[in-house]
């Protein structure tokens, strides 16, 4: 059987199905040759001397991982020249960056968590990137934060790269879910996991349950009946997996199933993941893999966003379950 590489695979997407301006097409390759870098720094760890703090802060108030930085700092790199971009916003700026005046401006906004579950990188589990793509406003060379503040369901197309036992990038162009895998003999991204499905149902669930003494009752009720399993309202036992890092927590409901959550933890915050970065393009994804997104109340893919740095609470995975928590907010 033939190898699909990214590449190839892309090229096929803009011919056949007609999805992928080519400007697009540059920005997602130059977005993986990105996340190829940052896997070899993930990689390397103790031995480049890339872990522990940064010994900074983002404006989110959190400690910075030295590895954040770096990530940051090479997915800017790769696409500061333009070409398919006009700017860029990132969970690490406090502001977007406008592609400089004397390069190429592009049609497209490109938004990243640089390095998502950055608490797991000095104990050597996983990681991710996790990208989302939109189309600058007609007219602006210069984007503002107001022009970032768009709804999931523009995206043109979002994905993460989780850098696992294996690195996997998983894209959405809006024509289904993909999987490649590193093959780091050739340096390429093969397809792997062609048409990822999320089963509608499922046994499994991750939250931080470390945090139950915050939620609201809709969240505390559902949980309740997962754990009460057989015997209990749902009928069946359920398993309980929950790795700290968002990419991994979808990658697991791409593959096998699921339901993740992180519902909003107390008065003061609506959630701890960010809108923009974090739970739109994976609600993009779970959505076009057949599963469904919420923030308990509405789809996050309707969600018109204030800020940049918005934080809202997310329910994703399995349509069966996120309709069950959204039903229980609703009641
Ligand atoms: O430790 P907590 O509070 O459960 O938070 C875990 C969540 O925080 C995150 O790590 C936030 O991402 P960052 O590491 O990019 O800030 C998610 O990936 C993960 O789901
Ligand atoms: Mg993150
Ligand atoms: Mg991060």
């Amino acid at each position: 059987m033939s190898r699909i590489t990214l590449s190839r695979f892309l090229i096929e997407q803009q011919r056949s199905a007609n999805l992928l301006p080519a400007e697009l097409r540059f920005l997602i390759e130059t977005v993986a040759r990105a996340c190829k870098a940052i896997s070899h720094a993930v990689n390397k760890g103790a031995l480049a001397g890339v872990l522990g703090e940064a010994g900074t802060g983002n404006i989110q108030g959190e400690a910075q991982k030295k590895l954040d930085v770096i990530a940051n700092d090479v997915l800017l790199e790769a696409n500061e020249w333009g070409g398919s971009l006009a700017g860029m916003a990132s969970e690490e700026m406090d502001l977007p960056y406008a592609i400089p005046g004397q390069y190429p401006k592009g049609a497209y906004l490109l938004l990243f968590d640089p390095l998502d579950g950055s608490s797991n990188i000095d104990v050597n589990i996983s990681v991710g990137t996790i990208f989302s793509v939109l189309r600058c406003p007609d007219g602006v060379t210069e984007p503002t934060e107001a022009d970032f503040l768009q709804p999931g369901s523009r995206q043109v197309a979002a994905g993460y790269t989780l850098y696992g036992p294996q690195t996997m990038l998983v894209l959405t162009v809006g024509n289904g879910v993909n999987g490649f895998t590193l093959d780091r003999e050739t340096g390429s991204f093969v397809l792997t996991h062609p048409g990822m499905q999320v089963p509608a149902e499922t046994r499994e669930f991750a939250i931080n349950m470390s945090n139950q003494r915050h939620w609201e009752a809709p969240v505390q009720r559902y949980i309740g009946e997962l754990l009460a399993g057989a015997t209990g309202p749902r009928g069946k036992d359920y398993n309980m997996r929950c790795v700290g890092a968002m990419a991994a927590e979808v990658h697991r409901i791409l593959v096998r199933g699921g339901v993740f959550l992180y519902p909003k933890d107390g008065a003061e915050r609506p959630g701890k993941l960010r809108l923009l970065y974090e739970a739109n393009p994976m609600a993009f994804l779970v959505e076009q893999a057949g599963g469904a997104a919420t923030d308990g109340r509405e789809r996050i893919l309707d969600i018109v966003p204030t800020e940049l740095h918005q934080r809202v609470a997310v329910c994703l995975g399995a349509r069966e379950e996120v309709d069950v928590v959204t039903r229980y907010h609703a009641a």
